[in-house]
């Protein structure tokens, strides 16, 4: 459940091989805002899956994440999506992130994506899960795929930003994977029919 169609379509292919039909915002037609005002990627998560399972009363999933830089001491966090301002395009968020990396030093640009799972199962429940997944910030945007901080969110071990990469290979090592990878392991565990 997200308004955000590249996490949309990262999130059904890290959940296909589940017994499970995942439906987002657009496919379900649904349009309300939930105000992200936690102080945690956790709350945020907790948040939109509780608001929009309250709407449906179905089982609903939830992500929020962002980027934290040690520059800028673990800024954007959960201000990633404005950090350019409210209604900021990823480009106008790309830019101030650039601009307020220019004075770093390469030792000094490394950061981490990270991902909160919130799912509510249909009575009410809630399980969370949390990934992580390390790099730093590029100094100039490279590559296409993706969304977001892609193109300036560098993984040493690969020599490419996020936009660069396969996005199998993506969605094997990126936070979303890793956080929905232990989700998937609570869903199995259940024993409810979803
Ligand atoms: O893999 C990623 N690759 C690039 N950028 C990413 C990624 N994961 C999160 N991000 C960025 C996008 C947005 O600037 C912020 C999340 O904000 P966040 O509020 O969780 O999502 P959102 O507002 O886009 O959609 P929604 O709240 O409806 O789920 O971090
Ligand atoms: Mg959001």
């Amino acid at each position: 459940m997200t308004k955000n169609q590249g996490k949309a379509i990262e999130m059904k292919k890290i959940m296909s091989d589940m017994d499970l039909e995942l439906m987002d915002l657009t496919d379900l037609d649904i349009d309300i805002d939930v105000i992200e005002d936690g102080k945690t990627f956790e709350e945020n998560a907790l948040k939109k899956a509780y608001t929009y399972h309250k709407a449906t009363g179905l089982p609903c999933i939830a992500d929020d994440s962002g980027l934290e830089v040690d520059y800028l001491k673990g800024a954007p966090g959960v201000y990633t999506a404005r950090y350019a301002g409210d209604s900021a395009t990823d480009q106008e968020n790309i830019m101030k992130l650039l601009r307020e990396m220019e004075s770093a030093p390469e030792d000094q640009r490394n950061a981490r994506f990270v991902c909160a799972i919130a799912f509510v199962l249909a009575d009410g429940t809630a399980i969370i899960t949390r990934g992580v997944c390390d790099g730093k910030i590029a100094h100039e945007m490279r590559g296409s795929n993706g969304f977001g901080y892609d193109p300036v969110f560098y993984v040493p071990e690969y020599n490419m930003t996020f936009a660069e990469l396969d996005d199998m290979v993506k969605n094997r090592i990126s936070h979303r994977a890793k956080a929905l990878e232990q989700m998937k392991k609570y869903i199995k565990k259940l024993d409810v029919m979803l």
